[in-house]
Order: C-alpha cells, then sequence, then structure tokens
C-alpha cells in the first residue's frame, strides 16, 4: 500500500481506522478545576498526561486549542510541544486551533511556526481566519500542499454571534467557500477544508464533499451527533465532527474517557461513503 499522501487521504485513513470524530482538547479552567487540578502549569500537564493516556493511538484527530495552552506561557506552550508529539507518535492526527490569518509575510512565519516539518508547534492541520482574504493564506497553504498538511478556513461559525458571516451578496461564508474551491483547484489538492458549525441547519451552499468540513458545536453547544445527516446533508460524508467539552467532562479517569468517546462514536450516524465508524 502506498502511504496516504494529501491531507484527506491521511485523514480518511484515519478515519478508517479509528472513527469520525475529533475531540478537541481545551483546558480551559473549568475543566482542569473539574478534574482537581490546579489552573496552573502542574495542572496543565496533569491534564495533557490524562488525555495523552486516554486518547493517543485511539482517537482519529485531536483537536488542542492553542489558547489555553498560551495562557500558561512559553512552558505552557513546551507542554503543547510534547502533547502534539505524544500524539502524532501514536498516529493519531493533530489539528491545532490557533484560527490564525494575516497578510503574506507574517502568515509565512505562522506557516513555518505550525506547519513545517521541523517547525516548533507542528501539527497535521491548522484551523484558519480568512479575514484578510483566503489568498492571503498563500504560505500556509502553499507549504501544506508539499507537505500533506490540511487548513481548516473559518466559514460559518458555531457561535451565535456569527449572523454576520451570512450577510452581503454574495455573503462573506459563501465567498469563502468560493475562493478555498479554487485554490484547491491551482494546488490540485484538497488543502482547504472548510469549518461550518452544526448549531444551526446549514445555511451555505457546498460543494457535496468536495471539502472536508470541520463540524464544531456537538455536545456543549446543543448540537446532536445523531443528527449530523440531517445537519449537512449531502455534505454529511465529508464532514469530520469535534468536540471538546462533552467528551472532556467525563474525566479524569482514563476509562471514563475512553468511554465517552466510544459513546460519541455510537451516536454518529453510518457514514453514506461507506467508511464506517469503528467503536473505540
Ligand atoms: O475552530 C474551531 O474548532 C471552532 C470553530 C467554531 O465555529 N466554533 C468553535 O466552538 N470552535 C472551537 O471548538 C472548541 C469548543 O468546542 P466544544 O467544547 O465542543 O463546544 C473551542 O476550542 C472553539 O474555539
Amino acid at each position: 500500500m502506498t502511504a496516504p499522501e494529501n491531507w484527506q487521504q491521511r485523514l480518511a485513513a484515519a478515519t478508517e481506522s479509528r472513527g469520525r470524530l475529533c475531540v478537541g482538547l481545551d483546558p480551559h479552567p473549568g475543566i482542569l478545576q473539574a478534574w482537581g487540578l490546579p489552573d496552573d502549569l502542574s495542572g496543565l500537564a496533569g491534564f495533557a498526561g490524562t488525555v495523552v493516556s486516554a486518547f493517543a493511538g485511539r482517537v482519529a484527530v485531536v483537536k488542542p486549542q492553542l489558547a489555553f495552552f498560551e495562557a500558561h506561557g512559553h512552558r505552557g506552550l513546551a507542554i503543547l510541544e510534547q502533547l502534539t508529539s505524544a500524539f502524532r507518535q501514536a498516529g493519531t492526527l493533530v489539528l491545532l486551533d490557533a484560527k490564525r490569518g494575516d497578510i503574506g509575510s507574517t502568515m509565512a512565519a505562522y506557516a513555518r511556526t505550525f506547519l513545517a516539518p521541523d517547525g516548533p508547534y507542528a501539527a497535521d492541520a491548522l484551523t484558519v481566519s480568512p479575514y484578510l482574504g483566503v489568498r492571503a493564506l498563500a504560505p500556509a497553504y502553499e507549504l501544506a500542499a508539499e507537505t500533506g498538511a490540511g487548513l481548516y478556513v473559518l466559514c460559518r461559525t458555531s457561535n451565535p454571534e456569527a449572523g454576520w458571516q451570512l450577510s452581503g451578496e454574495p455573503t462573506l461564508a459563501q465567498q469563502v467557500v468560493t475562493d478555498c474551491r479554487a485554490v484547491n483547484a491551482e494546488l490540485g489538492s484538497a488543502v482547504l477544508g472548510l469549518v461550518v458549525g452544526a448549531t444551526r441547519q446549514l445555511d451555505v451552499e457546498l460543494p457535496g464533499t468536495e471539502l472536508s468540513v470541520l463540524a464544531p458545536g456537538f455536545g456543549a453547544q446543543g448540537a446532536q451527533l445523531g443528527e449530523l445527516d440531517q445537519l449537512y446533508g449531502t455534505v454529511a460524508p465529508a464532514v469530520l465532527p469535534t468536540a471538546s467539552r462533552s467528551v472532556l467532562a467525563a474525566g479524569p479517569g482514563v476509562d471514563a474517557l475512553r468511554a465517552a468517546l466510544a459513546d460519541h462514536l455510537a451516536q454518529l450516524p453510518a457514514r453514506a461513503d461507506g467508511q464506517e465508524r469503528e467503536q473505540a
């Protein structure tokens, strides 16, 4: 078997063997407290050790939220570095939630930091913001096309304040879809995916399963995994649902966290494209 090359192939291989779920790793003060951990570096290290024990090699994708590591300064980032490498070594893909986006020269520095194979926080994929223009992300998507990394571009986010993304003609969200399709076509590789939240019925037109869709909003934000097919329709097979707080709430026990993962996977409908989920 030849090694998968681009992000969509790598993602398909990971979800085929481990189930179609991304577990968000958000060590916010509330979860540290609920796990009996202090809201400091030792608590963050305890959180990281537990999630690696519970999920490394068992879940297809994890999505560490950079903000909660940055909040602890450079030592917090060192914990992120260790966590990222532990997951990647175990074969779990790391999608770093950094939501970066800036003009070209600055974007090149972000790309080097988060996507270059020898970058300090090298991940398999990254969330990015298109507010400065999808084309401003070029240094990141060009590098990602070379390395097989993926980028998820904010399109229609899950939060209640996101309505403005649907104003204008075409809407900002729709323009993001158009630009991402054009970039992928130019690259000859589906490097760019979209973030389309599950908290509302699909209100942006997506081109079937052409683009990978990261879908936050399940669990703590109210959307139900069992309704994924109704929410996304023909796009559903391309959706990677992600849940953070609803999984982490089961901790800090490793077995309880694994049971929560299994429970989330069990709620998902089978995929219409024949790529079936597998129980954790
Ligand atoms: O990019 C994201 O992951 C994201 C996009 C979005 O539209 N909404 C959203 O909640 N997220 C992230 O998902 C995480 C919250 O997930 P839950 O705890 O499952 O609600 C946070 O890290 C958010 O930044």
